[in-house]
């Protein structure tokens, strides 16, 4: 299907997120929409995908004007998305999810024809996902395979993905590029938005950029990379180094510990960081590394093992025990874990910096996020709630709700949704904080991330932590085995 926005504007009050955007989406094709932050690339595929209605322009298939106000109708003239956040329904299974939507399948209707189409496109596309798991129990990763599937048995003839490679692991990865470069030669037009270059380069035949709501480029492959960055910033961003940090006193100590969260198990893992250190965990997704944060934060308790900070046991305490001593956790999923989507910037300040209470304390909460704004470079205005806000500016916000002067930091997939530039500034952000001697632990799909910042190198496998060394002793494909379960000697 031949797909062309043509002249689109979009106004959010007085936000003009797109101003007169032109472009053609080719049947067979896999296009890039790439962009800074804020430039308007989910909003402009947010129009294409009925979810919100333009200020101006046309929408033309195969040359004829389309008029649609929903998703669902969108859907109708073969157009489906693929969100940041995939909009689903946590407390129904996979299969029910599937079947919600799909044309004269009412809900919960014949579930074994279903069930046949969902086991078969799952296979045709090699994805993992079980019809019966419940959807909360479901990765990031999962939870789009199931959004793809249904969009493909929906009719789907143009899919647009917006930034589905963050968050997901390496393998989950491959398999989404398989995909897609199928679902591309069996004459489906694909439009991926995406920050990370490599995937644009590696997938799509044409790539658009915008900037400041406007296209400021075509482009057809092969791209070059230096090319493709000046066109969205104007200039060649500065890559991040690893600092050095003299290393201190032990902060946090995991000994032995097992644990479980979502089905995800950890065994006996032993664990320890120290003052000033980055470390960078990586993993197939679901091989624990979810767990082991989300315990050092005190979210879980261990079921056997100890937690020891500065030496002083902490097994078994509450998390507030835990923010006390300066531990801060920012989670993946910046919806449904990470942020309060109806709530605005000034009130999450408020409830994070302030006394807490039952109502909101609004009091002084507009210089801090006046401030937090401005420091953390968020496009957004302090009375707009969370969901006015584009995905790179939720995940500024969420990075800005931590304090100035934490102890350990444990974050995961702390550069999802940034551009490049803006994951450069969190990164020089964080390292400042680890100078001051504060501890990073953070999750990346990106093993090119973790050697670009980390010292350390943590992999999960099934649950074990399979390989804890410095970066300068192991070489990338000593992870990536490490991460497919082949132990070094
Ligand atoms: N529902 C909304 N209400 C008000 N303003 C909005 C809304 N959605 C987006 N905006 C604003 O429109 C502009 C473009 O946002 P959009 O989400 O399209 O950017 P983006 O290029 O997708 O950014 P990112 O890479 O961070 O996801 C931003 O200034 C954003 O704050």
């Amino acid at each position: 299907m031949n797909v062309t926005l043509k002249g689109i504007h979009k106004f959010y009050g007085k936000v003009h997120a797109n101003r007169g955007i032109t472009v053609t989406f080719r049947q067979g094709t896999i296009h890039g929409i790439l962009g800074e932050n804020g430039a308007g690339k989910s909003t402009l595929m947010k129009i294409l995908a009925g979810y919100v209605p333009r200020s101006d322009g046309t929408i033309l298939i195969e040359g004829q004007p389309a008029d649609y106000s929903s998703p669902q109708e969108a859907l109708k003239h073969g157009i489906g998305m693929l969100y940041q956040d995939p909009l689903d329904f946590p407390a129904l299974t996979a299969l029910q999810n599937f079947t919600i939507g799909q044309p004269s399948a009412p809900f919960l209707s014949p579930e074994k024809k279903f069930k046949k189409i969902f086991q078969e496109l799952a296979g045709h596309f090699n994805f993992s996902i079980q019809p019966d798991s419940l959807l909360e129990n479901l990765s990031l990763g999962e939870r789009q395979q199931l959004e793809i599937i249904r969009l493909v048995a929906a009719g789907a003839q143009l899919i647009i993905l917006d930034e589905p490679t963050t968050g997901i692991s390496v393998h989950q990865k491959e398999a989404l590029f398989s995909a897609l470069k199928q679902l591309a030669s069996a004459g489906k037009t694909i439009v991926l938005v995406s920050h990370k270059l490599e995937d644009v380069m590696a997938l799509c035949s044409e790539v658009s950029v915008l900037r400041q709501g406007e296209c400021v480029g075509h482009m057809t492959a092969p791209f070059d990379k230096e090319t493709l960055l000046k066109h969205m910033f104007g200039r060649v961003p500065a890559p991040v180094s690893r600092c050095i940090v003299e290393k201190g006193s032990s902060l946090l100590w995991m000994e032995g510990v097992s644990a479980v969260w979502k089905n995800i198990r950890i065994r006996r893992c032993s664990f320890r960081v120290k003052e000033g250190e980055i470390v960078g965990i990586a993993g197939l997704e679901g091989s624990g590394q979810a767990v082991l944060l989300r315990t050092a934060a005190g979210l879980i308790q261990p079921v056997e093992g100890n937690i020891y900070w500065r030496r002083e046991q902490i097994t078994g305490r509450e998390r507030r025990f835990f923010k006390n001593k300066g531990i801060f956790f920012v989670p993946a999923d910046r919806i449904q874990e990470g942020l309060f989507p109806d709530l605005t910037l000034q009130e999450h300040y408020a409830l994070t910096f302030f006394e807490e209470s039952l109502i909101i304390p609004h009091k002084g909460s507009k210089e801090v996020a006046s401030e937090r704004v401005r420091t953390f470079s968020i496009k957004g205005r302090e009375s707009q709630r969370v969901t006015e806000l584009s995905g790179g500016n939720q995940q500024r916000l969420m990075l800005s709700l931590l304090p100035t002067d934490p102890q350990l930091l444990l974050l995961e997939h702390p550069t999802r949704g940034l551009d490049i530039e803006s994951a450069s500034w969190l990164w020089k952000h964080l390292q400042r904080l680890s100078s001051k001697g504060a501890a990073i632990v953070f999750t990346s799909g990106d093993l090119d991330e973790i050697f670009s910042v980390a010292h350390r190198v943590v992999v999960f496998f099934e649950g074990r932590i399979v390989l804890d060394e410095n970066v300068d002793h192991v070489s990338v494909k000593d992870v990536q085995k490490a991460m497919a379960g082949v132990f070094r000697d």
